[in-house]
């Protein structure tokens, strides 16, 4: 198995990440625990930043915080010169908390409620992606009564759809975000920006899919917008300084995925885009994306412990871990497919194929199917992959269970950045029904 980032496995036989023994980890922190491998997240975004720079062009990478957002990460995006998108109050909150600048925080989402943007507006972010005329009502007599100024872009669908694995293009005007393009909806949402006297529109926006591995989306994607620039400069006089092309690059989660090299992404975007603007004879714009995925996906790795077997003869063998679909529910929600290793014993031959099954009480809260390890005992110490996209940020507490720790490593070293919850958590916020005491009281009489 090709292991990712950082990791080897060592002269002992063990799984090592940012040269820190995974097992040790467990050990230290207990299961099931997010490891980080914080010089992968530098690798990938160092990566993304060369590739806009051989190319010339003003860019912003806005790391999609909805992938895993902590204080810590948020602090690592600042350090990495990454923009930040965020999607809720709570996102934003978190990125505050962590002193990430604020101009370069960009707010997203199909919902936005009033006092999202009151937030986001008072707390002068770097600009409010507009993703329907709901919004775009609120936001004008926001700004008109604030007397303060907005950047925005505007948010359509292309008309380019991305599935998992593939791309088609298709019509989208099916979906929830953004104006579409056809109808008309677009062109007006621009006609009342241009007009409005606070909001100032800086561009354009468009997020054709997630888990990419075809850069001819992001290509078309391009030039469909720019059928659309055409028509706004003639009809309006209106060319971007910005084109916003969003994110969904796709990662390794299985051995038969086959992501692309993150550079010819950037590349077919921003040749797209030259020369889209060179047939208009107008200035490239800035090329902004929005990769989560891609930067923090392959750096996580998730430990949990095995527990339970149970062996049906001739049909399969279940083993259980400590977790699940409560810190990866991917599997369930998308049939999402992984790999995984016993870090603890991570030369050793294969012996035996099982299906890893989390401890939710759902028939569907399997891991991963028919996985090929060496004999497993109770207590081997299972890391499951490519899980640093998704993981943690959708996890939950189904049946009650307490969301994991995260850890960071780098350089041998390791760090905890978000700790363990506990039981206390879980009812710190819960208060006792009144109705409920009176009927005790009312039965002890
Ligand atoms: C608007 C927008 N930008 C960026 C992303 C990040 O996508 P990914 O994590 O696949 O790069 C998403 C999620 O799909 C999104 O909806
Ligand atoms: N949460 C999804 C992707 C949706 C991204 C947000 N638009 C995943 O785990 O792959």
């Amino acid at each position: 198995m090709n292991v990712y980032g950082t990791q080897r496995i060592n002269e002992n036989g063990k799984l090592e990440i940012g040269g820190v023994e995974a097992e040790g980890l467990a050990e230290t922190y207990g299961t099931p625990l997010f490891v980080y491998d914080v010089k992968d997240i530098r690798n990938r975004a160092e990566e993304f930043h060369d590739a806009f720079r051989a190319q010339s062009v003003n860019y912003q990478i806005a790391y999609a915080s909805k992938a895993f957002s902590c204080i810590a990460m948020m602090e690592l995006a600042r350090d990495l010169d990454l923009s930040l998108d965020v999607v809720s109050d709570g996102e934003l909150h978190t990125a505050l908390e962590a002193g990430f600048p604020a101009e370069r925080i960009h707010f997203h989402g199909n919902n936005k409620t009033p006092e999202e943007l009151e937030m986001a507006v008072k707390e002068k972010i770097g600009c409010i992606v507009v993703d329907n005329f709901t919004e775009l009502t609120w936001l004008m007599a926001l700004t008109e009564s604030e007397k303060t100024e907005m950047e925005v872009l505007i948010r359509i669908t292309p008309g380019v759809e991305a599935h998992t694995h593939e791309y088609i293009s298709t019509g989208q005007e099916d979906s929830k975000f953004g104006f579409d393009l056809n109808s008309g909806q677009a062109d007006e949402a621009i006609r009342r920006l241009l007009d409005h006297p606070f909001l100032k529109l800086q561009g354009v926006h468009s997020h054709i899919g997630s888990q990419i591995f075809r850069a001819e989306g992001f290509e078309e994607a391009v030039k469909e917008i720019y059928r659309m620039i055409r028509k706004w400069k003639e009809s309006m006089n209106y060319y971007p300084q910005v084109l916003n092309v969003g994110g969904g690059f796709g990662i390794r989660y299985a051995e038969s995925d086959k992501p692309l090299p993150l550079h010819v992404y950037i590349d077919r975007m921003v040749t797209a885009a030259k020369e889209e603007a060179e047939a208009m004879n107008e200035p490239v714009p800035e090329i902004w994306i929005e990769p989560g995925r891609a930067l923090v996906g392959e750096a996580g790795t998730t430990l949990y412990s095995i527990g339970a077997r149970k062996d049906i003869p001739d049909v399969r063998t279940y083993v259980s871990v400590d977790g699940g679909m409560t810190d990866n529910i991917r599997p369930a929600l998308y049939q999402a497919e992984y790999t995984a290793l016993l870090a603890n014993r991570a030369a050793e031959e294969t012996e035996e194929t099982v299906s890893i099954a989390g401890k939710c009480c759902e028939s569907g809260d399997m891991l991963i199917w028919d996985l090929d390890l060496p004999a497993v005992n109770q207590g081997d110490i299972l890391a499951v992959f490519a899980t640093g996209a998704y993981g943690y940020s959708m996890a939950n507490n189904y049946n009650r269970i307490l969301r994991p720790a995260v850890v960071f490593v780098e350089d041998g070293q390791h760090e905890i950045v978000i700790e363990r919850e506990t039981l206390t958590d879980l009812t710190r916020r819960e208060r006792k029904y009144s109705k409920a005491a009176a009927v005790q009281k009312e039965k002890q009489v």
